[in-house]
């Protein structure tokens, strides 16, 4: 994945067959449908898209116009693109590069729409690539990155396909058009919930690229005088430079940890729903929302910064962090917009706290909102034990999510519908689940590099980069952890000194730490961050190459630059 937040060459690209097609063949097909098409997906006989996305709806799936009408005289299905909003848009792939593709359609029969659902379509000739009859195909243009990979539109003219390629693990329609329920109506969500959590290693590793890319040119580029007289300093040495690129190296660790939590929480709920127990199937959902939202957008925030603090050599492409810029931002977006996806989350701690107001003893994530006192304990914390930081944020998140609740409460006390009471609170819920996931975070960094099996030696840095990243969010935040006195004016001055501390303690550590994360350099694709450090020939061999030195004078010098000289000259 770390590749595909590289430019991907060549015009095509099958990203998405591997992340979102192939996976959701192998979470919402039956055993028989896995026989017909799992082995050709895996084994790359067929090339596939997801198609989800329209040109008038991505966030609202219920709102999709895409067609699935049963004919149970012919026990088909007929897909139909009713409108101009209706054409599939954005899906990876689509375009150019599929000849089939998971169409989520409304699904009807018997007259009787049962909402979204995902159907097999082939798309493209396995003989010659040509659209398949009814079949409209296209690129949908240049995007801000990511150029080489197709995203495409579609349409459909009541093209037929077979009732079977309706993917019919969960809801089922039989052959006299009768619709068989799903255990729950959100399994034909499963595969979004997949692919977010895959998107926390994503950002992870994007991460992990920028700030390996930006230690390594900070340590080769000297620039300045620290002391009159004295040689320039590697501009690592500068604390400016370490304020910006460290915080982003504990993140990057932050959610590498995050996404083995991710990871595990999903094998494991995802196991229970095999056997029918649908009970974490909420939490899994609101943990994945929250999570890809919050480390895609401090990972794009973060990229910036890593480009920023490399000066002009950061914004050339030479540097591979424009186009890490370019892959984290897409990540924003797609599989359910950020803030879409952290108002899911928010609705969740909203149904949970007053689940915990009704005496039910919360478990999981949430667990802690239940457990922290509302009154604030003030005096004086020690601010580099990690337990006082993590408890500091879990009293924040729940502070604020008991805020935006009681917010809305009152809001329907005032006769305001929940739905106009939710609105006019969701920035206060957007910022309670964020806070809610930054805890999470927090704790689990925290849990992380206390129980993971390394060397003490190890074990130290990590604890370090723990107590950066989290004083790093208090400094950032401290107005959320002064407002109810929880935390007093001293232990924030206590925090930004620790956190200085800190800065000094991870430079020694700095290199190794990203070293560590071990990105070959074709995968990082960046001058700035070879591992040989050898910056200054490559970037001269790598300008030298650009297309517009392939002739002395480019001809734009004849076309337009010389006549305009000329006539300039002449009117002297
Ligand atoms: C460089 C190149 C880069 C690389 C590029 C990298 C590759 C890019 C790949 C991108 C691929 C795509 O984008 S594929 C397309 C992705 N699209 C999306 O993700 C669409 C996002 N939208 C959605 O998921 C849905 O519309 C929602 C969740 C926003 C709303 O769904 P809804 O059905 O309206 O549900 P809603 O009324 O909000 O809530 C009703 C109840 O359902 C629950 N609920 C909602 N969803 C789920 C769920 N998934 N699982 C369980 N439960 C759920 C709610 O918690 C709530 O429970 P209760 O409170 O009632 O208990
Ligand atoms: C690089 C890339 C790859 C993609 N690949 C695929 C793919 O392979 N398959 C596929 O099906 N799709 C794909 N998509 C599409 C992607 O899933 C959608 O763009 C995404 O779901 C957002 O939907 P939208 O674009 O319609 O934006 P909208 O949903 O129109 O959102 C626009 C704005 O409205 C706001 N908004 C919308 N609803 C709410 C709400 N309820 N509350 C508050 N604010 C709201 C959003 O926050 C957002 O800021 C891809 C997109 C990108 C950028």
């Amino acid at each position: 994945m770390a590749a595909a937040l590289q430019t991907l060459g060549g015009g095509i690209g099958i990203t998405l067959h591997w992340i979102a097609f192939t996976p959701t063949i192998e979470q919402q097909a039956t055993e028989e449908q896995k026989k017909k098409w799992l082995k050709l997906a895996q084994d790359v006989a067929i090339v596939g898209a997801y198609a989800q996305t329209e040109m008038g709806h991505g966030t609202f799936v219920r709102g999709l116009e895409t067609t699935a009408t049963y004919d149970p005289s012919t026990q088909e299905f007929v897909i139909n693109s009713p409108t101009l909003t209706s054409t599939k848009w954005w899906p990876g792939g689509l375009g150019k590069t599929a000849n089939h593709a998971t169409v989520m359609a409304q699904l009807y029969t018997r007259g009787k729409c049962y909402g979204p659902h995902n159907f097999m379509v082939q798309i493209r000739s396995l003989e010659n690539h040509q659209p398949c009859p009814g079949v409209t195909l296209g690129d949908i243009g240049p995007k801000m990155e990511s150029n080489g990979n197709d995203n495409g539109f579609a349409r459909f003219d009541h093209v037929r396909i077979p009732r079977e390629n309706m993917l019919m693990k969960f809801a089922r329609v039989e052959a006299d058009g009768t619709y068989v329920q799903p255990p729950s109506s959100k399994l034909a969500y499963s595969n979004m919930v997949y692919l977010r959590g895959t998107f926390v290693m994503s950002a992870a590793q994007a991460l992990a690229s920028a700030t390996t890319i930006a230690v390594r040119y900070s340590c080769v580029r000297r620039q300045s005088e620290m002391k009159p007289g004295e040689p320039e300093p590697q501009i690592l040495e500068y604390q400016t430079q370490q304020y910006k690129l460290f915080p982003q190296l504990a993140a990057a660790y932050a959610f590498w940890f995050a996404s083995w939590f991710m990871t595990q929480q999903h094998g494991s709920i995802t196991g229970s729903m095999e056997k029918g127990d649908m009970s974490g199937l909420a939490e899994l959902h609101a943990l994945s929302a929250g999570l890809k939202s919050y480390t895609t957008a401090v990972t794009a925030r973060g990229i910036d910064v890593c480009r920023m603090a490399c000066g002009g050599h950061g914004y050339s492409h030479a540097s591979g962090l424009p186009a890490l810029f370019g892959g984290a931002a897409a990540l924003c977006t797609a599989e359910g917009e950020n803030t879409v996806m952290m108002l899911q989350t928010a609705r969740y701690l909203v149904k949970c706290f007053a689940q915990s107001q009704a005496g039910k003893r919360l478990t999981g994530t949430v667990a802690y909102l239940s457990a922290v006192q509302p009154s604030p304990v003030a005096g004086n914390r020690n601010m580099s034990d990690l337990g006082t930081l993590v408890a500091a944020f879990q009293h924040r998140a729940a502070r604020m999510v008991r805020h935006a609740a009681m917010q809305m409460q009152g809001e329907m006390q005032k006769g305001k519908a929940r739905e106009d009471a939710w609105n006019s609170c969701s920035v206060l819920l957007i910022k309670a689940a964020e806070a809610h996931v930054h805890s999470f975070v927090v704790r689990n960094f925290a849990e992380t590099v206390q129980t993971v099996e390394v060397d003490e030696s190890v074990r130290a840095v990590l604890t370090s980069l723990c107590q950066l990243y989290s004083l790093y969010g208090i400094t950032e935040h401290a107005g959320d952890f002064l407002k109810d006195g929880y935390l007093t004016g001293r232990d924030i001055d206590a925090a930004s000194s620790h956190l200085s501390a800190m800065l000094a303690r991870v430079r020694p550590d700095a290199v190794a730490l990203v070293d560590a994360f071990d990105l070959h350099d074709k995968i990082l694709r960046s001058v700035l961050g070879r591992y040989d450090g050898r910056v200054y020939e490559h970037l001269y061999e790598w300008a030298k190459k650009s297309p517009l030195n392939k002739s002395e004078v480019h001809e734009s010098y004849y076309k337009y630059l010389q006549p305009f000289l000329k006539s300039n000259r002449a009117k002297l």
